[in-house]
């Protein structure tokens, strides 16, 4: 993505809004039955388990996590997998990995499972956890058994493949590696636990779990970026309303690719006239009925929600740029002030 000139959004810096408004949202119907029948079956499972491995989008480091994991499988080691690393801004890793740890999680990483980035590390981590840890009554056991879990659509079924990938080469069944399904919307994989190898030696096997999104989410923001980063359906947020909070969230963090992008020439923050202008540049135009004193008139209308689609798909595929949703957070971490004078910590 290249930088645009600090004129182009100028102009419009004076209007950027600094709060989102949130009333009128709610986030509770975010929950369906599916979910809670996931939970229940995760936790049943929980004695057959030897670590946890919580897969989350890195996007969202701090926040979007569902407390009822900590709360009900809080009791085995444990692996939070910060996943889609490429398309999150991650120049201050170092900063969240210590935030993360404030709040009691040793053990993280950072991948892009589609690429295969650091996946290896993870079989070694996760062989070190249940080493120094007590088995209970599968002390026994040769194979490990590990329960992959996460809001949906983070990646769980894409580390899956990832590490069959790595770890199973010549896996008789799976020649491509695929061996649990992957997609682009939420709620792929649904109540059934699959238990998939992924590893000779340590003999591993993954238990894949429904993405499990908490009952109630800690904030209407927090479900807005959950639903940025493609964890709930767009239509129960909606796509304009999203689409709006990308647009307040891009021109906050100073990331204008969007302005090249769809070659609006500035930067705006008004999302009317911003989906207006990217319907017209993708010719996303619709007839609509306009009732007047002299009968029906057909016009032609800017297709406002085939422009929020766009604009939303753009960012999820990375198009506009890294971004951390979870920046203010970040920004308010104690050790924020006593680092201020420094440059930021940028990864080796
Ligand atoms: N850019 C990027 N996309 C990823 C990465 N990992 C997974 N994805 C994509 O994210 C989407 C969701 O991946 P899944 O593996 O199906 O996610 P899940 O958590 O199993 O989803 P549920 O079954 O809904 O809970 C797919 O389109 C993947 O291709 C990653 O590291 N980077």
């Amino acid at each position: 993505m290249r930088l645009i000139p600090r004129a182009l959004c100028g102009a419009a810096r004076a209007a950027w809004r600094e709060s989102f408004p949130l009333g009128g949202h709610a986030v509770a119907r975010w929950f369906p039955g599916h979910m809670a029948k996931g939970l229940k079956k995760m936790q049943s499972s929980l004695k057959l388990v030897d670590c946890i491995i919580e897969v989350h989008d890195a996007r969202i480091s701090f926040g979007g996590r569902n407390p009822l994991f900590q709360e009900t499988l809080g009791l085995k080691p444990h692996l939070l997998v910060l996943n889609k690393m490429d398309l999150a801004d991650l120049k201050e890793r170092q900063k969240i990995i210590r935030h993360l740890e404030g709040e009691g999680l040793k053990n993280v990483i950072f991948t892009n499972c589609v690429k295969d980035e650091n996946v290896k590390q993870i079989v070694p981590m996760v062989t070190e956890l249940i080493g120094s840890s007590y088995r209970y009554h599968r002390g026994e056991s040769l194979e490990y058994c590990i329960m992959v879990i996460g809001v949906p659509n983070v990646g769980k079924s894409s580390l899956i493949n990832s590490l069959r990938r790595q770890h199973l080469r010549k896996a008789p069944f799976c020649p491509a590696g695929k061996a649990t399904r992957v997609g682009g919307e939420p709620g792929i994989t649904r109540a059934v636990m699959s238990r998939i190898q992924v590893c000779e030696r340590p003999l591993m096997f993954l238990l894949d779990t429904p993405g499990v999104l908490a009952p109630r989410i800690e904030s209407v923001e927090t479900g807005l970026k959950l639903a940025l980063c493609g964890t709930v359906l767009d239509h129960l947020v909606g796509e304009e309303t999203l689409a709006d909070y990308l647009l307040y969230t891009l021109n906050r963090h100073e990331l204008f690719g969007y302005v090249q992008h769809y070659g609006l020439g500035e930067a705006c923050d008004d999302i009317v006239s911003v989906l207006k202008r990217v319907a017209v540049k993708l010719g996303k135009t619709q007839k609509v009925k306009v009732l007047t004193g002299t009968g029906d008139v057909n016009v032609i209308q800017p297709n406002y929600p085939a422009a929020a689609r766009d604009f939303l798909r753009t960012f999820r595929s990375g198009l506009l740029g890294p971004v951390m949703l979870d920046r203010d957070t970040l920004q308010s971490h104690p050790s924020a002030g006593a680092q201020g004078h420094r440059p930021a910590e940028t990864d080796p």
